[in-house]
């Protein structure tokens, strides 16, 4: 029998967080933002089994491919996004998934990636 990905408790839309928080997309950040689900299901799905995995998912945005990497139910997963714009939203999510989700608002290129596996 398939098993379910896990649901998230029920969250505003993206284009809504896109609109509230005016997320305007920063060229200087190569931002721009992946609004279709179906798509961003289907390109979490290529990454291959994520059941129980640990991921670092750098430059999350708005969160939609953040949504479909918590719905194939990993252990942890750890976002590094710059642009401090995004909190709100990626905060929320965090809150949704109950503890497996953690937010780095912090450069990926002097984030301690090592570090923050040690601990995982
Ligand atoms: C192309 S957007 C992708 C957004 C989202 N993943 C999506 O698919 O809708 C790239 C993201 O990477 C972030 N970013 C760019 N440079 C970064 C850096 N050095 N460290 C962390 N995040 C960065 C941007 O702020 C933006 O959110």
């Amino acid at each position: 029998m398939a098993v379910r990905p896990p649901r998230l408790p029920p969250l505003p839309a993206l284009r809504d967080f896109i609109n509230i928080y005016q997320l305007k997309a920063k060229k200087q950040l190569s931002q721009n933002y992946l609004m279709d689900m179906n798509l961003s299901r289907k390109l979490v799905k290529s990454a291959g089994h994520l059941e129980g995995a640990t991921v670092l998912e750098v430059g999350p945005g708005p969160g939609g491919i953040t949504r479909a990497i918590l719905e194939r139910n990993c252990r942890r997963l750890d976002v590094v996004e710059i642009d401090d714009r995004f909190l709100p939203a990626l905060e929320l999510l965090a809150e949704a998934s109950v503890g497996r989700m953690s937010v780095h608002n912090e450069d990926v290129m002097k984030f301690d990636v090592g570090k923050l596996w040690e601990e995982a």
